[in-house]
């Protein structure tokens, strides 16, 4: 499905929506009006450099912030309510548990506090893999344990929505390894899964679809195929504006950037570079090269977000 028809999509498929989510701190805008949408059932990827805005906009759709404007929309309901917030699990900060405890009893006394039964705790332990370490005091476990362990607060109650805020962040990669699967196998039950990282090659793997959030607006929202699946063409054609006015036609504004050399760099679906190279023609261009190339999702990534600017305090004026 083209991302545009997302637009028409039935709030039913539609497990979050946000519209126009906005944040600011005082002059800095944390987050800067993310539209975006998740469907039921889908590992949803929220993809971004360290302070891009993914954890605020994900504090705003679990209610933990107040936008500044804009709204969220989780399982059709606004954010904040009560009947909502049962319906969605979610390990944003660090999880916070009793270091004295096992396991097996932080869980217990989570259970509680919601009224859930007991054996929702061995059920949620056995999902994350920790039923034989349970009993152990949560102080003994490894960081990927640690981890798990807050996955398995965040499935108490059995929520439709989990909402894991850089799952893997600071494990080894065994550790990682786990948390994947543990993703991976929760969406095959058919939970709905959004989980926020920097990590291409894990987003690549487990998700379905992604946000590209930078400097807080989010950039694309797209499937992980369509986002890797398009080609760059490497364009060279003259007169340099009509190859521009071109390109822009079919790739739009944002899929053409100047590259060295007086060529251009145009985003196109994979079976678009004929088109290319006939609407040039059509169009009285002279074409000196249409140079198809694939691209990887880093690719893709980097391509479109800015990294932050290099610290240029050092660079002193030269002393005469
Ligand atoms: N409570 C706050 N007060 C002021 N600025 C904040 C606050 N929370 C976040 N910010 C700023 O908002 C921006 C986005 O931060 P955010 O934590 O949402 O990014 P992120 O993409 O989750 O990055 P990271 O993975 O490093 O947490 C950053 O510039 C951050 O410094």
């Amino acid at each position: 499905m083209d991302d545009d028809d997302m637009n028409d999509m039935d709030d039913d498929a539609l497990v979050l929506r946000t519209e126009g989510l906005t944040k600011r701190y005082g002059d800095r805008l944390a987050v800067d009006g993310v539209s975006m949408t998740v469907r039921r059932g889908e590992v949803y990827g929220f993809l971004g450099h360290n302070g891009a805005g993914k954890t605020t906009t994900l504090r705003m759709v679990l209610g933990l912030v107040r936008p500044t404007s804009g709204h969220a929309t989780v399982l059709g309901r606004a954010v904040g309510r009560q009947d909502v917030t049962a319906r969605v699990g979610a390990l944003v900060e660090g999880p916070g548990f009793y270091p004295y405890l096992s396991g097996r009893d932080n869980l217990r006394s989570l259970a509680r506090y919601q009224h859930l039964p007991r054996t929702d705790v061995e059920r949620v332990l056995d999902l994350v893999d920790l039923t034989r370490r349970g009993d152990d005091a949560y102080k003994g476990y490894s960081l990927g344990m640690k981890q798990r362990l807050g996955v398995a607060a965040a499935l108490l109650g059995d929520p439709e929505l989990i909402i894991l805020d850089e799952p893997t962040n600071g494990l080894d990669p065994a550790g990682m390894a786990d948390m994947r699967d543990l993703v991976v196998s929760l969406a095959r039950d058919g939970r709905t899964v959004l989980l926020s990282s920097h990590l291409l090659t894990e987003v690549q793997e487990i998700c379905d679809r992604v946000g590209v959030i930078d400097h807080g607006r989010l950039l694309r929202e797209a499937a992980v195929a369509d986002l890797r699946g398009g080609i760059t063409v490497r364009v060279r054609a003259t007169p340099q504006d009509t190859a521009l006015a071109v390109a822009a036609r079919l790739a739009g504004p944002g899929g053409v950037r100047p590259l060295p050399g007086g060529a251009l760099g145009v985003d196109l679906p994979a079976s678009a570079a004929p088109g290319l190279t006939r609407a040039l023609v059509t169009a009285g261009a002279d074409v000196h090269e249409v140079a198809p190339s694939e691209r990887t999702l880093e690719e893709v990534f980097f391509e479109m977000t800015t990294t932050p600017a290099p610290d240029t305090t050092t660079i002193k004026e030269p002393v005469p």
